[in-house]
């Protein structure tokens, strides 16, 4: 394997062919006889060597002369592509050449595989001498990376360490990820990636992911290509203006579909590679950052109505365009939820998009509640659910806790949805309010006389379930989850909002106010709380347990439209897979360890129903499922190179 970086500069006139930058680096390459592995045409718009040479290459046919730097230095290294001694107003061609070895296989994040390369390795790939004489395993690698961030105190610091490791080595990233996945999950995803998207702008080290913003309208699709990976096969965007509970973050909100993407691989097993974060910039109505000197992005309000709606339909239409028809699972990810329900809504007959905000919580939270009557007992229809916030994850959960009642009872939705009540920021959704409601609320405007307070709203309706999704940290006061206590020998209480700081209620909060007798999930985690002598373990009720087993599901089997059923058989998947021993604990969520089995188990059962409706395009349809999703999985083991 073979890199160059190299650069090589161009004046205005024509091209003498002998000097032509692709016959000099030729040249060397034969005289320092060093094999070239790979440099095929089809490259040509690969990662950066081919895109230069292209590049070079229309520089040639646009007329520009190349010039042997050799002849304009004299005596010591020679400055072979004059990329020293060019002067401000010559070009200098940015020559690099994807095939990697040496200092910048060392360089590769996909690659690299640092003191892991063998003695032949190093030898084969003129790495000698540019790493010290140890050879060690990548075990070894996990204990001392582990060992390293385990070192920090700060959270933010070990995200960085973390965001180090995967531009640095991608394979030993996703490793120590799969493998500590209960203790690093918190450091990639919520909480730290709240306050790493707070921070976004000062930590940003190498763009991670696409920006685009409305500078690009009208070349989205230029854009898209400048890429490096073509076989793209997830997406997860965000416009920044809901980032989870923190609000408008704007060009910040990177951090998210970064995170999220990250789980798609380490927790659903797609490749990094087919893996494309987005950040959609249309500007940010947050002052503070609009006054930051350190925001990196437009610097101006918010674009909406139409300006809005064509950037997102150029958008949409280039990502058809660019990765045609083929399935491609686009997320969309912490927008505000005026343009989620209608983007969903909009593109989901045309595109396989998938909301994780309003579908991939509603099903994970499906699951708890599922899992959940195992430990209060009756069915889902004899339970009354009551929740704080009506917005993406409060309706969508409603909505699919509505769909689920009625498969199971035969009543109609209109009917289901009576179990149901939501409480938004002006009170509980009753008729009276209707006029006035966004159109996603509507569904849930029941009669009933108006109520102002939650915790009038939980004395009059006395729920058994308690859903927080309001994105307001400490709203589930002490009366309020003591309220819960007293009609309910078990209050199920779930806290979804994140980060940690927005959460409606902490895990000891929950069971100190219930006097240890609530089953207690949240969206971050919390660590296990004693409670008069025993130790109550909080569960997780995070998406993060959908969507990478929901994605992996989708893309192996070519579906091409997400179906709410898929939804409720991804929850009836992750229910199935809460053991005694969970229930034992109080959880009602199995423990994030095993994720990989359960994202094979999710996917198997998303591509089940998908094959079912004829929504799925790969066939014949594999008779294990559950052994193809996991033989589908990217493994983060390094590979031997010859
Ligand atoms: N655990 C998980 O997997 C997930 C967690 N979440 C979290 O859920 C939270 C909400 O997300 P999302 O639904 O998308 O946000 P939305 O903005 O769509 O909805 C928020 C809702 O909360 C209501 N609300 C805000 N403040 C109050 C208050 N003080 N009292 C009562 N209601 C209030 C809003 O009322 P109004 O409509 O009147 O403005 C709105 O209905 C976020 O913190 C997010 O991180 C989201 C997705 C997944
Ligand atoms: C988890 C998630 O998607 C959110 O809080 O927005
Ligand atoms: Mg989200």
């Amino acid at each position: 394997m073979i890199s160059l970086n190299r650069s090589c500069f161009l004046n205005k006139k024509s091209v003498s062919g002998p000097c032509s930058p692709f016959s000099q680096r030729q040249k060397r390459l034969t005289s320092s006889s060093v094999r070239v592995v790979a440099l095929h045409s089809n490259r040509s718009r690969d990662r950066n060597g081919s895109v230069l040479m292209e590049s070079t290459l229309k520089g040639m046919r646009d007329g520009l002369e190349v010039v042997d730097p050799n002849s304009t230095v004299s005596g010591g290294v020679q400055d072979v592509y004059g990329e020293d001694t060019a002067t401000e107003d010559q070009f200098v061609t940015p020559w690099s050449l994807s095939v990697a070895s040496g200092y910048t296989l060392l360089r590769d994040p996909h690659h690299n595989k640092g003191l892991a390369f063998t003695a032949k390795e190093r030898d084969a790939h003129y790495l000698c001498g540019l790493l010290p004489p140890v050879v060690i395993p990548q075990e070894l690698q996990v204990k001392k990376m582990m060992h390293l961030i385990r070192q920090y105190q700060v959270p933010l610091q070990k995200y960085m360490s973390m965001m180090d490791l995967q531009e640095r080595n991608q394979k030993l990233f996703y490793k120590l990820l799969i493998e500590n996945v209960e203790e690093l999950l918190p450091i990639v995803y919520t909480p730290t990636v709240g306050e790493a998207c707070q921070k976004y702008g000062s930590i940003l080290r190498r763009p991670q992911g696409l920006f685009i913003s409305l500078k690009e309208k009208g070349k989205i699709l230029e854009v898209l290509r400048n890429w490096p990976e073509k076989n793209i096969q997830v997406i997860v965007v965000t416009d920044g203006e809901r980032i989870l509970g923190l609000g408008d973050l704007g060009c910040h909100g990177m951090g998210i579909p970064v995170g999220k993407l990250s789980l798609y691989t380490a927790l659903g097993g797609v490749r990094p590679s087919a893996c494309l974060p987005i950040t959609i910039d249309v500007g940010t109505n947050n002052e503070k950052l609009l006054n930051d000197e350190f925001y990196i992005g437009l610097r101006q309000r918010r674009a909406t109505g139409q300006e809005y709606a064509e950037l997102l339909h150029e958008f949409m239409t280039a990502i058809k365009q660019n990765y045609g028809e083929k399935v491609l699972v686009q997320q969309f990810e912490d927008f505000a939820n005026h343009n989620a329900f209608d983007l969903l809504e909009k593109y989901s007959t045309t595109h396989l998009v998938f909301n994780d905000d309003i579908q991939g919580t509603a099903s994970v939270v499906l699951a708890g509640l599922v899992a959940s009557l195992k430990l209060v007992g009756g069915a889902l229809a004899d339970h009354r659910f009551l929740f704080l916030g009506a917005g993406e994850a409060g309706t969508g959960i409603a909505e699919l806790i509505a769909l689920e009642m009625s498969k199971q009872t035969n009543l109609p939705l209109e009917e289901t949805r009576k179990r149901i009540w939501l409480v938004d920021s002006k009170g509980l959704i009753v008729s009276s309010r209707m006029e006035s409601l966004q159109h996603f609320k509507k569904p849930w405007a029941h009669e009933h006389e108006p109520i102002k307070t939650l915790l009038d709203a939980v004395n009059d309706i006395k729920p058994t379930v308690l859903i927080g999704t309001s994105g307001v940290g400490r709203t589930f006061t002490q009366e309020v989850v003591e309220g819960m206590a007293s009609f309910n020998e078990k209050p199920i209480i779930l806290a979804l909002s994140n980060p940690t700081s927005q959460a409606e209620c902490t895990a000891e909060e929950a069971y100190t106010w219930t006097q240890g007798r609530a089953i207690f999930a949240s969206g971050s985690p919390f660590a296990p709380v004693e409670y008069e002598g025993k130790v109550h373990v909080p569960g997780q009720a995070n998406n993060a347990y959908i969507f990478p087993g929901f994605g992996l599901g989708l893309i192996m089997s070519g579906t091409i439209r997400v179906h709410d059923d898929m939804l409720l058989a991804a929850a009836e998947a992750l229910a199935s897979e809460v053991t005694q021993e969970n229930y034992d604990k109080g959880l009602i969520y199995p423990p994030f360890t095993n994720i990989r089995k359960i994202s094979a188990q999710i996917a198997a059962k998303v591509a089940a129903k998908a094959y079912e409706l004829g929504l799925a395009t790969r066939l014949p349809q594999p008779i294990d499922l559950v052994k193809h999703a996991e033989s589908c999985m990217y493994s983060p083991a390094y590979r031997s190179y010859r």
